[in-house]
C-alpha cells in the first residue's frame, strides 16, 4: 500500500480546469482547496499560481509509478519546458513531496526521483496546503509540517497565498 502527497500547480490556460483534469485521473482520497500563490523562486514575471495538495492511497502503485503518473498529467495538460527558466510558468506541475509504503517513509536520491522532495520544506505554496488538509502531516527527515510553518521566511511566504475555494467535492469520489 502506497500513500503519496502530490504538490500541484498550474499558472498558465485556464489554472482550475488543468488541476481539475489531473485529479480526474488521481482520484485522490483528500484535496485541498486551491490557492492562489505568487511565483517562488526568483522568477517574477509570471502569473500567479493555483496550487493544491493532493493525497492518494493505491496498493498497485510505488513511487515511480506515481511519478510516471504524475509526469504523464504533465504531458497531457501540454507543459512545455523551457531550460532556460527552471521555474518558469507551466500548465500543471506535479511534484511528489513524500511517499509512505506500510506506512514507512519512502527515501529516494536519483536526479529522477528524489524522496521526500528536496524543497518542499522551504515551500510555502507546497506546506500550507498540505497542513489544510493534514494537520499531523510530517516531511520525513524535516519535522512537522507544524512547526516548519513556524519558521520566519515560511510565515511571510504562507501570508502572501490567497485560499480560494474547494475544488475536489465528495461527488466524485
Ligand atoms: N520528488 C519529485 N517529484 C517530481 N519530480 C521529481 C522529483 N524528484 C526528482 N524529480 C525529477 O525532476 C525533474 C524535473 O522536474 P520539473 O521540471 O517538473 O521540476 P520542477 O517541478 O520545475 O522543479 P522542482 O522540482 O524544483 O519543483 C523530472 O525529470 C523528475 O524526474
Ligand atoms: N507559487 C508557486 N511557485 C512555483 C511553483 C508553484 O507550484 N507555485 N512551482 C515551481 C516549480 O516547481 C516554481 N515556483
Amino acid at each position: 500500500m502506497s500513500r503519496v502527497v502530490f504538490s500541484m500547480g498550474a499558472n498558465l490556460g485556464d489554472r482550475e480546469a488543468n488541476l481539475t483534469a489531473a485529479l480526474e485521473a488521481v482520484r485522490p482520497d483528500l484535496v485541498s482547496e486551491v490557492y492562489e500563490t505568487p511565483p517562488w523562486g526568483g522568477d517574477d514575471e509570471q502569473p500567479a499560481y493555483y496550487n493544491i495538495a493532493v493525497i492518494a492511497d493505491d496498493p498497485e502503485r510505488g513511487p515511480e509509478d506515481w511519478l510516471a503518473l504524475g509526469q504523464r498529467l504533465e504531458a497531457e495538460a501540454g507543459r512545455v519546458r523551457d531550460p532556460e527558466r527552471p521555474y518558469g510558468p507551466r500548465t500543471l506541475d506535479v511534484d511528489l513531496i513524500a511517499v509512505h509504503d506500510g506506512g514507512e517513509p519512502v527515501r529516494r536520491d536519483e536526479p529522477d526521483l528524489t524522496l521526500p522532495h528536496p524543497l518542499a520544506h522551504l515551500r510555502a505554496f507546497v506546506l500550507v496546503p498540505w497542513f489544510a488538509i493534514d494537520r499531523d502531516a510530517e516531511l520525513p527527515g524535516r519535522g512537522r509540517v507544524r512547526d516548519l510553518l513556524r519558521d520566519e521566511s515560511i510565515a511571510a511566504d504562507a501570508r502572501a497565498l490567497r485560499r480560494l475555494h474547494p475544488i475536489w467535492s465528495k461527488q466524485y469520489e
